[in-house]
C-alpha cells in the first residue's frame, strides 16, 4: 500500500541528512516540504523566530504540544544546554513513530522525551510522572481548539511560573481566536505577535509569545 507523507518525509531525512547533524535534518525537511510535499512543520521562517526565542531563554524544562514529525522538536532540542530536557506530546501514534526516528537521526534522543497521548490526559500527570516542577518554555502546536483549555489546565496544575514563556504556532492560520483573546486581553500574560507566513507558503501566519505573569 501507498506510503504516508510522514514516511516519505523520514525517507528524505535518511537520504539527504547526516546522522547526528540536526541542521542537516532541518534543511532536509524544509527542502522536502518546499519542493516535494507540503507538510505542517513550523517551517524555516517561523522556525527562525522559534530559534531566537529559545536561544534568548535558554530553558531547562521545555514542553512541546504537537510533535508531528519532530521538526520543531529538533529545532528546539539542538539549542538546549546540556542537562536541559524537552518533553514532546503527540496524539497520533503513526506521527510519533516517525518523529522518534527523525529525532534519533538528529542525535538528540538524550534531550527529548516523546510521549504518546492527549494533552488533557498528560498535563495533569506531568509533575508525578516526569518529576517536573514548572516549565520554562512551552511550544503550542497541536489541535488549535486545545490551546486555550490546555493553557488554563497548565495554570491550574501549577506547571507555569512567573516568567514562563508560551509560544503558540498558527495564531492566524488556521487561527486560535479564543486563545489570542485570553493571552492578549487577560490579566495573566504579557503577549506579543511575531508576524510571519504559513510554513512554505505566502499566506499570513505568525507566532504569539506570551509571558506568564504569575
Ligand atoms: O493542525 C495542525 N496542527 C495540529 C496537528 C494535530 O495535533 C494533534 N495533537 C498533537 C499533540 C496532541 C496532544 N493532545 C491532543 C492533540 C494533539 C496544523 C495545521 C496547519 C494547516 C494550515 C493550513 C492548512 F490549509 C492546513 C493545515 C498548519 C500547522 O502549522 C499546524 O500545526
Ligand atoms: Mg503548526
Amino acid at each position: 500500500t501507498r506510503s504516508t507523507r510522514p514516511q516519505r518525509l523520514l525517507k528524505a531525512v535518511q537520504k539527504h541528512a547526516t546522522r547526528g547533524d540536526p541542521q542537516s535534518v532541518i534543511s532536509a525537511i524544509d527542502h522536502f516540504c518546499r519542493h516535494s510535499e507540503w507538510a505542517m512543520n513550523v517551517g524555516d521562517e517561523k522556525g527562525s523566530i522559534l530559534d531566537s526565542v529559545v536561544s534568548e531563554l535558554n530553558p531547562e524544562k521545555v514542553l512541546e504540544l504537537g510533535t508531528y514529525c519532530g521538526y520543531s522538536t529538533v529545532r528546539i532540542a539542538r539549542l538546549l544546554p546540556p542537562g536541559a530536557r524537552l518533553i514532546t506530546l503527540e496524539f497520533n501514534a503513526d506521527y510519533a513513530a516517525i518523529a522518534r526516528q527523525v529525532i534519533a537521526w538528529a542525535g538528540l534522543e538524550d534531550k527529548v522525551q516523546l510521549v504518546e497521548g492527549a494533552s488533557e490526559d498528560w498535563i495533569p500527570r506531568m509533575k508525578e510522572h516526569f518529576g517536573i516542577e514548572t516549565f520554562d518554555f512551552v511550544f503550542l502546536d497541536h489541535w488549535k481548539d486545545r490551546y486555550l483549555p490546555d493553557t488554563k489546565l497548565m495554570e491550574d496544575c501549577g506547571l507555569l511560573r512567573k516568567g514562563t514563556v508560551l509560544l503558540a504556532d498558527n495564531v492566524i492560520c488556521p487561527g486560535v481566536p479564543d486563545y489570542l483573546e485570553y493571552v492578549r486581553n487577560g490579566l495573566f500574560y504579557k503577549s506579543c505577535y511575531f508576524k510571519s507566513h504559513l510554513e512554505y507558503t505566502k499566506a499570513e501566519d505568525g507566532l504569539e509569545k506570551s509571558v506568564f505573569l504569575g
